[in-house]
C-alpha cells in the first residue's frame, strides 16, 4: 500500500456553506488529517456534515489561517466580508461558479481584498447539499485562482495548496477570462441539456422507452438544481448570451438548410455541422488532462449472475487497462451491453482476444 503524501496545508481550515462543495471539500481535508470547522447558516445542514465525517462544528476561539467559503452565488460577497472582518489574519477564497461578479461586489462595498483570493474548482454534481458529498470531488480536476496585482504571494500559496491537498490541479485565470471560459464549457451545456431534456416532458412513453446513452449522455446534468442555476446565469449573463447566440445561429443555419434539403449545398451544411463538431469534441483534454482520446469497444454481456465479472477479469487476463466502462441495461432484456474505452493502441488486441475468449462485440 503507498503511504498518502503529507498534507501541504496545516493548522485550522474554516468553511462556510456544508452542502455538496463545502462538506466535499470537509471531507478530503479531514481525510487528509487537517482540522476543519464548518459553519452552515442552516444548523440542520451543518449538522449533517458533521456527520457526515466532514470535520467538526465552529467554535468560538478557533484560529483559521484559511477560510473557504461554499455558499450559494447571491450571498458569497456578503459572506466573504464577513469573514475576512471576523478573520483579521486568514486568507478567504470562495467557490463560486462565477468570478468577476463577487469580486466587484466586494470593491463596491469597499472592502479590502488583499487577503481574498476568488477560486472555481470545475468539478461538481447536479445534486447539491452534504449528502452527496463526495472526497473525490475534485481529483484530476482544475481548479481555477483569480489572484488580485495585490495579492501577496503567500495567501495564492496557500489556495494553490487547498488544490493541491484535495488532487486537483491549480489553473491562474484572470476572473474576466474564467467567466467567459465557463460560459462557454459550463454555462452553455447546463441551458442545452435543460432545453433538451424539457423537449421530453410532454413526449409519448413509447419515444421514451427508446432512449439511448446519445440521450443520456447530452441531458445528465438537466438534473441540477433551478435554484442554484438562476444565480450562476444571471450573474455571468453576458458571456452567456454571446455563447447562446451563435448556438442559436448554429441550429438555425441546420434547421434552414433541412427546411430545404433538396437545395444546393443544403446537404453539405449538414454534414459540415457534423465534422465541425467531430473537430471540437476531439479537442476536449482526455483523462489525466492529456489530449487524448479513446476507442471504444461495445461487448454484449448475458444478463445472467457474474457475467460481468467474468469480462472485467478476461480483461485483466489478457492485459488492456480499461480507460472507461459504462453499461446500457434496458429493463426486461436479455443482454446488457459494457462500453469499454482502451487506448487506441490496444484496440485491436482487445478485440481480437475478447472475441478468442468467446465474446459477441457489438461495434467498434
Ligand atoms: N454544485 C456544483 O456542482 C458546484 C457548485 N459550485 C459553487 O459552490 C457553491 C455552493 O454550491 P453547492 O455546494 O452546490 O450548494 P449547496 O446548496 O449544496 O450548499 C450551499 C450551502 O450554503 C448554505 N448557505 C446559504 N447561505 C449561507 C450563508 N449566508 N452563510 C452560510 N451558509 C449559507 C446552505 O445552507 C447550504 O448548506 C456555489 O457558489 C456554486 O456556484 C462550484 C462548483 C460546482
Ligand atoms: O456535473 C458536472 O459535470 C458539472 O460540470 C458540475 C458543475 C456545476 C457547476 C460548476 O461551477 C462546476 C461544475
Amino acid at each position: 500500500m503507498t503511504t498518502p503524501s503529507r498534507p501541504r496545508l496545516s493548522g485550522t481550515v474554516r468553511v462556510v456553506g456544508t452542502g455538496l462543495l463545502g462538506a466535499s471539500i470537509g471531507l478530503a481535508l479531514s481525510g487528509r488529517g487537517i482540522d476543519v470547522v464548518l459553519h452552515d447558516a442552516s444548523p440542520g445542514q451543518q449538522a449533517l456534515a458533521v456527520d457526515y465525517g466532514a470535520g467538526r462544528a465552529a467554535a468560538a476561539g478557533d484560529a483559521p489561517a484559511l477560510i473557504i467559503v461554499c455558499v450559494p452565488p447571491d450571498v458569497v460577497a456578503e459572506t466573504v466580508a464577513a469573514e475576512l472582518a471576523a478573520h483579521p489574519d486568514a486568507v478567504v477564497t470562495d467557490v463560486a461558479s462565477v468570478k468577476l461578479e463577487p469580486v466587484e461586489e466586494l470593491r463596491r462595498r469597499g472592502v479590502d481584498i488583499v487577503r481574498y483570493i476568488g477560486s472555481h474548482p470545475l468539478a461538481g454534481r447536479e445534486r447539491g447539499g452534504a449528502i452527496s458529498a463526495r472526497a473525490d470531488l475534485f481529483r484530476a480536476r482544475p481548479w481555477v485562482i483569480c489572484r488580485d496585482e495585490e495579492t501577496p504571494g503567500w495567501a495564492l500559496a496557500l489556495v494553490e495548496d487547498l488544490a493541491l491537498d484535495l488532487g486537483a490541479v491549480p489553473i491562474e485565470m484572470t476572473p474576466e477570462e474564467h467567466d467567459r471560459s465557463v460560459a462557454l464549457v459550463s454555462h452553455l451545456p447546463q441551458i442545452v441539456a435543460s432545453a433538451l431534456a424539457s423537449r421530453l416532458v410532454d413526449a409519448p412513453d413509447t419515444a421514451l422507452a427508446l432512449a439511448g446513452n446519445g440521450l443520456r449522455d447530452t441531458t445528465r446534468i438537466a438534473a441540477s438544481s433551478p435554484e442554484l442555476w438562476v444565480q450562476i446565469l444571471s450573474s455571468n449573463a453576458a458571456p452567456v448570451v454571446a455563447e447562446l447566440d451563435a448556438l442559436i445561429a448554429e441550429l438555425g443555419t441546420v434547421a434552414d438548410a433541412l427546411r430545404d434539403v433538396g437545395a444546393a449545398g443544403a446537404r453539405r451544411t449538414v454534414a459540415e455541422e457534423i465534422a465541425s463538431g467531430n473537430a471540437g469534441v476531439a479537442r476536449l483534454p482526455g483523462k489525466h488532462g492529456q489530449d487524448r482520446r479513446f476507442e471504444q469497444l461495445v461487448v454484449l454481456v448475458d444478463d445472467r449472475p457474474g457475467q460481468l465479472g467474468r469480462l472485467l477479469s478476461d480483461m485483466g487476463e489478457i492485459n488492456v487497462n480499461m480507460e472507461d466502462l459504462r453499461l446500457e441495461h434496458s429493463p426486461g432484456a436479455q443482454l446488457g451491453l459494457a462500453e469499454i474505452s482502451v487506448l487506441p493502441e490496444a484496440l485491436p488486441r482487445a478485440v481480437e482476444d475478447l472475441a478468442a475468449r468467446g465474446w459477441q462485440i457489438a461495434s467498434v
